[in-house]
């Protein structure tokens, strides 16, 4: 039997002066090339809210405070059905301010109005249409 399998993803939109913080997903893993927030999978019994936080901090090194869902969104890839969880984080007040300028582990701050240019996977596109709005066109 050929069982799909559904993968339920906590992602940190990590949002500081209108910059988002933005990675590019490695040649080893799936979606490869494409931009990405950081995030990744829940472990079992792990809230979306948490998991994206915890993710942040392990692909990043930086501390975030989930304030709000921005959006649940459904998708079907070729490789996994997945339930995206997009929470809106800020850094947490206490981090060193070098750590809201330079790149962190590759990801670096987009400024809001570049986001449309770069290469999200499918399932990203009603975020950054949300994201344009909120901070684009306000
Ligand atoms: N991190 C991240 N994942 C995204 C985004 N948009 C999106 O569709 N995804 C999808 O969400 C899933 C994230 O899973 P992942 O494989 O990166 O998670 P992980 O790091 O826990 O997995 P691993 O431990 O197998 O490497 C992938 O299917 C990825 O394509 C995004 O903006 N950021």
């Amino acid at each position: 039997m050929n069982e799909r399998k559904t993968n339920r993803i906590g992602i940190a939109v990590v949002e500081h002066q209108r910059q988002f913080l933005i990675g590019v997903r490695d040649h080893s893993t799936t979606l490869a090339g494409h931009h990405e927030f950081p995030g990744g999978k829940c472990e079992p019994g792990e809230a979306p809210d948490v998991c994206a936080a915890r993710e942040c901090l392990e692909e990043t090194g930086l501390s975030v405070r989930p304030a709000e869902e921005l959006l649940y969104v459904e998708h079907a890839y070729d490789h996994a059905d997945v339930l995206l969880h997009f929470w809106l984080c800020h850094p947490e007040p206490a981090v060193p301010a070098h750590l809201l300028t330079e790149d962190l582990k590759g990801f670096r701050w987009i400024p809001a109005e570049e986001l449309p240019a770069l290469n999200f996977p499918a399932a990203n596109a009603p975020l950054i249409d949300l994201l344009i709005n909120a901070y684009v066109r306000s």
